[in-house]
């Protein structure tokens, strides 16, 4: 793997690998598409062994995992928001799949500079999820997001991703989410994986819509999977500090931190909307009755409660 990374900082090491960075076509780990970097390293990746007390933050892309991160990071400092402005997002929690041109820092580089009790984000549908995890019981947040939404979301996130295929139309685009060809795979797969060992693996599984309609009630549940206990003042801060406001607000949340050449957010925000319900603004009613159609023969083996609306 490589180590010369550890030592230059994220942006200086993306300068070095400028000349690399670009829209890459996407390379399949067991079936699943996935960055050609994180396909290069698949083996250290798998290898990887958490420590019990790692906590695992896990989403299809572009489903409230940033958010989720900074809930984790205020819930275990104790709503101290100079302490969680330590560093961006990627610092504090690390992505571990993630793997860019050397001598970018990978997230297995990131990882080894925090010490456990960690928490690590990851986009790997369950089977791809390294064994030590669950050997390890460590705990799992899921996090997902109804698939309309996550399809725009993501789609916007692909335009202003250089290092991700280019999106295409969004015609063409919503036809790839539905055959499961974007990144690490099918939306469908994904959100049923862990749903169906949610019980036998102590996952706590939540979605989005819940945590825009109630977001404090949500952030107990999260308080309370953690066996923490924060007074209701913290907790009323850590409501706030999580806004989709304050988290677009603070640089250390919002990914303003990651150069142009690989998150354009001149082109899209990475903090975009955060809404429930904005698919209504682009999907076709022919398009929102197909997708509907194809979505009832791809869930039709689970019976999972997402809403499309609040
Ligand atoms: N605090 C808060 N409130 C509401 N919405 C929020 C919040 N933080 C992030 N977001 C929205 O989540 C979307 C990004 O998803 P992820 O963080 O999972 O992206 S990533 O997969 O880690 O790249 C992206 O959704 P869209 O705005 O719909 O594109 C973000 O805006």
């Amino acid at each position: 793997m490589e180590k010369k990374g550890d030592d230059l900082s994220f942006n200086a090491a993306v300068n070095k690998a400028a000349s690399s960075i670009q829209r890459f076509p996407l390379t399949e780990v067991q079936g699943v598409p996935l960055r050609k970097w994180i396909a290069q390293n698949w083996s250290s990746i798998w290898a990887f062994c958490p420590h019990p007390s790692d906590l695992l933050i896990s989403t299809y892309p572009k489903s409230g995992t940033t958010w989720v991160q900074e809930i984790v990071d205020l819930l275990r400092n104790n709503g101290d928001d100079e302490i969680c402005k330590r560093a961006p997002t990627t610092e504090r929690s690390p992505f571990l799949e993630v793997h860019y041109p050397p001598p970018i820092p990978s997230g297995l580089d990131l990882l080894k500079k925090v010490k456990p009790p960690r928490v690590i984000k990851t986009h790997l549908p369950i089977q791809l999820v390294p064994k030590g995890f669950w050997e390890n019981k460590c705990k799992v947040i899921y996090v997902a997001r109804n698939a309309k939404d996550n399809v725009i979301s993501y789609y916007h996130f692909d335009r202003m991703n250089l290092i991700h295929p280019d999106p295409g139309s969004w015609e063409e685009y919503l036809q790839k989410f539905m055959e499961g060809k974007l990144a690490w795979g099918s939306w469908y797969d994904h959100v049923k994986g862990y749903w169906k060992e949610k019980e036998k693996r102590n996952i706590l599984y939540m979605f989005f819509e819940d945590m825009k309609e109630n977001p404090r009630r949500e952030i107990l549940r999260i308080m309370r999977y953690l066996d923490l206990s924060l007074s209701d003042d913290i907790i009323d801060k850590i409501v706030e500090l999580t806004s989709f406001k304050a988290m677009k607000n603070n640089p250390m949340a919002n990914y303003s931190t990651i150069p142009k050449i690989i998150f354009d957010q001149s082109i899209s925000a990475f903090m975009r909307k955060g809404e429930v319900g904005d698919w209504t603004n682009y999907f076709t009613l022919a398009q929102s009755q197909m997708f509907d159609e194809d979505y009832a023969r791809q869930m039709a083996d689970v019976n999972i409660p997402f809403r499309t609306s609040i």
